[in-house]
């Protein structure tokens, strides 16, 4: 059944493994002590853990139901989202990269509740990630599953382990699209996508 017939329930990430927080605390102590930092200290002593849950907090996505409705008076225009902040992790360095995404479908048959392009940006953004990859598994998801006509995302983004350190270009911006349907076939459609979208501002 596609979400084109009945809302779904999604459920963590499915090539997710199994967490061990224990473990992660255990890591985490090592990976500090082998850095050299000192965490004899009473503010540091806890540090570990809380390093741990941290990351564990941003590798996991929150379950969401997918709620659609029905297209009943066939609105046939664009959809569109726009600044959506979201935060990830570059699965290069494990260091946040931050944005803005920008959402938009051509409707077919059903419509999808707003906040649930939010909710799917903040699904695949959680854990290591590739901004190319996370900007075509949303586009990809709403096409598989709610068939609009067309679907249009870009994510724009500022990448930590470029800014704070390595190449050091602060406010430098990542900018990635990908497109579906009508807005990859038809050149208006398309222009009308990135015109309403007006990324960056
Ligand atoms: N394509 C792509 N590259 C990314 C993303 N996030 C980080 N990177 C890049 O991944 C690359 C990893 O390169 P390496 O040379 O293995 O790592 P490094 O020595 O730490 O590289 P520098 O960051 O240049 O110091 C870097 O160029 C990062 O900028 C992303 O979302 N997409
Ligand atoms: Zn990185």
């Amino acid at each position: 059944m596609t979400i084109a017939e009945a809302p779904i329930r999604m459920v963590v990430r499915p090539d997710g493994p199994t967490r061990d927080l224990e473990a992660a605390e255990k890591a985490a102590r090592a990976l500090l002590s082998a850095l050299g930092v000192a965490l004899d200290r009473e503010g540091m002593a806890e540090s570990p853990g809380r390093m741990a849950r941290a990351l564990a907090e941003m590798c996991t996505p929150r379950p969401f139901d997918a709620t659609t409705f029905p297209n009943d008076r066939d609105y046939e225009q664009l959809v569109i989202e726009r600044r959506i902040p979201f935060e990830s992790l570059c699965e290069h360095h494990m260091l946040p990269f931050t944005g803005m995404a920008y959402v938009a479908y051509l409707p077919g048959k059903r419509i999808l509740g707003l906040s649930k392009l939010a909710r799917l940006v903040e699904w695949f953004a959680h854990g290591p990630q590739v901004q190319e990859r996370l900007t075509q598994q949303i586009a990809d998801w709403l096409q598989e599953n709610l068939r609009p006509k067309g679907v249009g995302v870009v994510l724009e983004a500022e990448h930590l382990c470029m800014s704070l350190r390595g190449a050091r270009v602060d406010g430098a911006a990542t900018l990635t699209s990908a497109v579906h349907g009508l807005l990859r076939d038809d050149a208006r459609a398309r222009q009308e996508f990135f015109q309403l979208a007006r990324v960056g501002r």
